[in-house]
């Protein structure tokens, strides 16, 4: 079936534009026969993050999906509207006074009239849409967010509990489970909230148990996942007959051999029930993550006993081949959906065994470069799948609706600030077309990265007078064309700038990578800082800032926790990328500082349209 074309208009400039290619592609048989036509035609829904995540749209896309419900006249319990935070305006009562205040409404919450006005409607629709969740969900959300306060009070095995105090979180006091990890974990424990209905409209739902994880960024979601999907792993294989059976035997044959190394039968004759079929797999957008979520695994594995391997394009054919039939068997997976679903097509029986599936950052894996090779993997293991769980920090409307079609079961677990940039986080703004700059945002770059350095470079580091801390800054752009450009020219400004694109040596990006992930503190003395100032004695240095310039490749799911300093070279083309971007920085309740370089041709209102969000902690939408 052909979704039909029709006019869509840009989330940033607003102006008309062709058909994206999306919504002429046929839709994909995993997606099911269904059309979006019907969708109201400003913007590609897959660009626009969805206001109702936390219920899911009220009926499919094309029968009013995406239609907010009329307000009912009745209270939501008897307690509604005691916890409310504005005024309880019903602004369909009183059109005239709205309509003169406000401008005219086009009847979707929005102002016809461009410009500041429209704030004012899109922040009104956000309180309306809050109003409308259950008070009785809100408020079972709530009661377990306040009655879990430590890991030791979730219903997982020791061995997993020891690994997130001995490993993951090593060298922290007072751990505590995040939101999201309070309400994921329990919910993939079998004690969800009972409050989160399920509509049980198939029977896949009985085998079967499906999770949405929808929360901000650096809020922790990967151990959220894991760590619940490491439990069920370790217990179904103490259940396992054949990994029981296999360990006996094992046993026996190393008593036999008296010591002597049993490898080489066991690569011959009685391989591992698991060798080649791994029962649970992770897929993220890129190698990077890969190695990341791997490196998480893995340290988890040394206390509960797993067998992890990662597969992207960073290892070669052979590599790959000693990973996946290592002979000791393997038990998770963390792959890109591309290398994952090639070699499925060798090897179909790869997900003949998965029980859990992960797809972190769902709304990328689901959207068009990505979903042929996510479709394929999720076919081919929906029938021994036990959990899905989909993970991501936005959830754009495409997918909201695209789940409720086809995943009407999923337990949407939703944080209140979703799509909310935290408060902790300020955005700056610097307007490139007036003095001194006119236009040249390369100098606009440099002297916002310029400023960091100097105020840094006031404070003493951490080691006391004698030591320079040294910030790590992101830059973002939209082209990767622009990557280089902007590098090479902070560097002829004396700041140690790195490029990070697809064309950049693995190694280079490893390395660029590990100095702006890791949570140590970068810091070199005052005599460093002066030598290296001599080396470059003919222009100015800036000793104590290290910067990379990237495009979205290092936007999703990186965990700088580390980098405070993000700054936007261009203007995100959707708020979806903003809330990846700026997410970089402020992670795990830290603070963070954007700026934001607005050009001649860039849409200011939007800027100010995400400032303001931002500031009263609103979600944008
Ligand atoms: N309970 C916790 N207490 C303290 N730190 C934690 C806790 N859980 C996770 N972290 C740390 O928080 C950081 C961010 O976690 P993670 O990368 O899982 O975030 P995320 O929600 O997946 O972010 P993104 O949406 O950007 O991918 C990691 O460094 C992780 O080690």
């Amino acid at each position: 079936m052909w979704k039909r074309a029709r006019e869509s208009v840009c989330l940033i400039c607003r102006s008309a534009s062709t058909p994206t290619r999306a919504l002429l592609e046929p839709t994909q048989p995993w997606l099911g026969q269904r059309t979006f036509a019907t969708r109201r035609p400003e913007r590609p829904s897959r660009m626009v993050l969805s206001d109702r995540v936390a219920r899911g749209p009220s009926s499919p896309p094309g029968k009013g999906g995406d239609v907010p419900k009329k307000p009912r006249n009745k209270p939501d319990g008897p307690w509604a509207g005691m916890n409310r935070t504005v005024a309880n305006i019903d602004r369909t009562r009183s059109p005239a006074k709205f309509a003169s205040t406000r401008g005219r409404d086009d009847g979707n919450g929005k102002d016809d009239r461009r410009g500041g006005k429209e704030r004012d409607f899109k922040a009104l629709k956000m309180q309306r849409a809050l109003s409308t969740v259950p008070y009785s969900l809100r408020q079972a959300v709530k009661a377990r967010l306040t009655e879990i306060e430590s890991f030791d009070q979730f219903d997982l095995r020791q061995d997993v509990k020891d690994a997130v105090t001995n490993e993951v979180l090593k060298g922290m006091t007072d751990i505590k489970p995040t939101p999201v990890q309070k309400l994921a974990i329990s919910a993939m424990l079998g004690n969800p909230l009972k409050e989160l209905r399920i509509r049980r409209r198939s029977k896949d739902a009985l085998q079967r148990e499906e999770f949405l994880l929808a929360a901000e960024t650096g809020s922790g979601k990967t151990l959220a996942y894991l760590l619940p999907t490491i439990h069920h792993l370790r217990k179904q294989e103490a259940e396992d007959e054949n990994v029981t059976r296999y360990n006996e035997r094992l046993q026996v044959e190393r008593e036999h051999r008296n010591g002597a190394p049993v490898s080489e039968w066991i690569e011959k004759f009685e391989p591992h029930p698991n060798t080649a079929r791994p029962r649970a797999i992770v897929l993220v957008p890129t190698a990077e993550l890969v190695e990341q979520v791997y490196k998480v695994a893995k340290s988890i594995s040394h206390v509960a006993k797993f067998k992890v391997r990662p597969l992207s394009a960073n290892y070669n054919p052979a590599k790959i081949q000693r990973n996946l039939y290592s002979h000791g068997g393997i038990d998770m997976i963390i792959s890109t959906p591309h290398i994952l679903a090639k070699i499925a097509e060798r090897d179909p029986n790869i997900l003949s065994r998965v029980h859990h599936l992960v797809i972190d950052e769902a709304d990328s894996l689901f959207d068009r470069s990505f979903s042929p090779e996510t479709g394929k993997i999720v076919d081919r293991s929906l029938p021994s799948l036990k959990q899905m769980v989909l993970c991501s920090a936005t959830i754009p409307r495409r997918l909201d609706n695209y789940l409720d079609a086809h995943f009407p079961n999923i337990q949407r677990i939703v944080t209140p600030n979703l799509h909310a940039i935290p408060r902790r986080v300020q955005l700056g703004v610097i307007d490139v077309s007036k003095d001194p700059y006119r236009n040249n945002k390369l100098l606009a770059c440099a002297d916002a990265i310029w400023s960091i350095g100097k105020d840094a470079a006031s404070h003493d580091g951490p080691g006391g007078p004698g030591e320079i801390d040294v910030k790590r800054i992101m830059v973002f752009v939209n082209e990767r064309d622009s990557t280089q450009e902007v590098t090479d020219y902070l560097i002829s400004k004396g700041i140690d700038a790195v490029a990070l694109h697809r064309d950049t040596s693995d190694q280079r990006q490893a390395e660029a990578l590990a100095t702006f992930t890791s949570n140590e503190p970068l810091k070199i003395t005052k005599e460093e800082s002066e030598k290296r100032a001599q080396l470059v004695k003919s222009r100015r240095h800036l000793p104590n800032t290290k910067v990379i310039v990237a495009t979205d490749l290092a936007s999703r799911g990186i965990d700088t926790l580390a980098v405070r300093h993000v700054v936007l070279y261009d203007v995100p083309h959707t708020t979806i990328d903003f809330i990846h971007r700026l997410g970089r920085a402020g992670r795990m309740g830290r603070r963070g500082r954007g700026i934001v370089l607005v050009g001649k041709n860039d849409r200011r209102d939007v800027v100010a349209e995400v400032k303001e969000s931002m500031y009263m902690g609103q979600a944008l939408i």
